[in-house]
Parts: C-alpha cells; structure tokens; sequence
C-alpha cells in the first residue's frame, strides 16, 4: 500500500459529492430494491473504492449518481449534491436534461465497464476526442483543441501519433486508455470508474491503475472507484466503502478495513481472495509498512 495514502493520518480534502439516502428500484414484479439508503461523501483528490459481490448494487448506485438509469430503474429517494471549488452546491436531482448534460464530462465524468467498445468504430480517435471540445468548450480555436487532443493522449501514455487511427487499430488496453482519456478532457473534479479495466490483462490494468493514481496526484481529481476485485482497490483506494445487498455495511480506512475489518461481510469478502490471507496474513499484492 502507498505509505502516503490520505488514510493514514492525513486530513481528508473538503467534500466534493455528498451522496445522502439515496434508494433505487428496479420497478419489476417483484420490485427488486437495489441500492438502499445509500450515504457517501467524497472528498477532494480522494480515490473511494466500491467493493462488493456482483449484482450487491454498485453499478446501479454509479448510473444513479449521474442519472444514466434507464427505465425500469427509479430513484425513489435520496439525492447526490455536487460541490464546486467555488459558488453553491448542486443538487442533481434538480438539474433538467440539458444542465445534467452540460455537467456531465464537465464536472462528473464517468469509464463504464467495457467503455473501449462504445468507441464509434468509422470516427477516428482524433475526431472523436475533439468532438467532446467542440461541444463543451465551443470557444476553443481548432488549433488549441489539436493540441489537447495530443497532450490528452500522452497523458495516459498513448502516442499523440495515433490520434489519426480508428478503434479497430487499437488494442483493448489502449482504447480503454483512449476512454480514460476522454473522460479527463473537460478536467472533472470527480470520475467514476465502473470496473474501468476489468476486461483487460493483468498488466495492462496494472500499467492503467498507475498512471491514473499518477494523474489523480497531478491533477487532484476524486475517483469513485468500483470493482469487485478487493485486493486491487485495497491497493490504490484511501477509504473503501462495503456494498452488500444493495447497502453500505462498513467504510473505512483502506489500510483500516484490511487489518482491522469490523463488519462479518467484511471479514468474509476479504477471506475469499487466498491472495491476501496467506498463513500469516501477509498482503502480498502491496508492501504494508
Ligand atoms: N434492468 C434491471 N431490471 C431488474 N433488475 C435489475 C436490472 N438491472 C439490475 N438489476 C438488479 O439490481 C441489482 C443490482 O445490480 P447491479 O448491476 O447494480 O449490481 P453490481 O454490483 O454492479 O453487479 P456487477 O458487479 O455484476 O455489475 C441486482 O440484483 C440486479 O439483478
């Protein structure tokens, strides 16, 4: 684990999203109640991971919080505040389609599980980055939106030469990387990452994970991070929050919740990857000090 982890010890930054009593249903018979009562607060330039078992509720809460669910979804409480380094707190509930559009990338930007496929396979990578300036930022001169293009891909460590390729020309990694970069293009404060790099190869998330830990230092974005690979946010997260059956049952500590767990599921989440109870208990994926 980072020694230098805010977890241990450090302040945590002021908030920047509250996320209070929020409840989804799936509006089906029976009426499947998939995120229950759900409080979180994020704070500035933190990485908050989301653990828990498949179908516990994290994707759902992470649709919810920028308000992509579809139908028969329904948030039927609850509400997720954005607050901006200056001026009054948002409410996003309260936003109409076209602010909420405005705000998301802007401000909120989310990589879903499996984003690299939502590429547009006949736009090259260079028009489809630029796109996202033209839209937002349609002040920017065609020249200055070029570079950005350029300097977003070598920011996590693709080549600006391949700005001319289509996604077909990519590996997985790097277009996921491409996704990664698209989502920093408006500088967000926040990103949400659903199982970002589920889909790839073991070092290549490796590679992805650091250079985005890098980026989050450089440029003090948060990070909601989901996954159900606990062993790996254990690694890069400051806190982790504990999802099960549609709830947070425990939040704490990244360094706190492996070696002091409170909750059963906890205990029994952590229990079910060998890698981090060896004999001795050793956390072998990172260096506790
Ligand atoms: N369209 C839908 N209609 C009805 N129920 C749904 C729908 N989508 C999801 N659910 C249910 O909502 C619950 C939460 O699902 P969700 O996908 O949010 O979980 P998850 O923790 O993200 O799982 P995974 O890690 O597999 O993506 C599950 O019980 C799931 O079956």
């Amino acid at each position: 684990m980072k020694p230098d982890r805010k977890s241990d010890g450090a302040e945590p930054g002021p908030e920047v999203l509250t996320i209070e009593n929020f409840s989804i249903d799936y509006l089906v018979e029976p009426v499947v109640h998939a995120v229950r009562d759900v409080s979180l607060t994020l704070h500035r330039g933190e990485v908050l991971g989301l653990a828990g078992e498949s179908g516990c509720g994290k994707s759902t809460l992470a649709y919810g919080i920028v308000r992509l669910l579809k139908p028969p979804a329904s948030i039927v409480s609850g509400r997720a505040v954005f607050h901006p380094r200056d001026g009054a707190p948002v409410d996003w509930n309260e936003l109409g389609a076209e602010q909420l559009r405005a705000y998301r990338w802007d401000t909120i930007s989310m990589v879903f599980q499996g984003a690299m496929n939502s590429l547009n396979p006949v736009i090259s990578i260079r028009d489809q980055i630029e796109d996202i300036f033209t839209t937002h930022r349609p002040g920017m001169s065609r020249k200055e939106r070029r570079q950005r293009c350029g300097d977003l891909l070598e920011r996590v460590g693709v080549d600006r030469a391949r700005l001319s390729a289509y996604p077909h020309e990519l590996s997985g990694g790097m277009r996921q990387r491409v996704m990664i970069a698209m989502a920093m293009a408006l500088e967000p404060q926040v990103m949400i990452m659903d199982e970002p790099t589920t889909a790839l190869d073991v070092v290549v998330q490796r590679e992805i994970l650091q250079e985005l830990t890098r980026l989050r230092d450089e440029l003090g974005f948060a990070v909601i991070f989901i996954t159900h690979d606990l062993p790996l946010l254990l690694e890069i997260s400051d806190r982790i929050a504990v999802m099960r059956a549609g709830e947070i049952v425990e939040l704490a500590g990244a360094l706190q919740l492996y070696t002091e767990p409170r909750h059963e599921y906890t205990r029994k989440l952590l229990a079910s990857f060998p890698s981090l109870t060896g004999d001795r208990g050793s956390f072998v994926r990172g260096t506790v000090s």
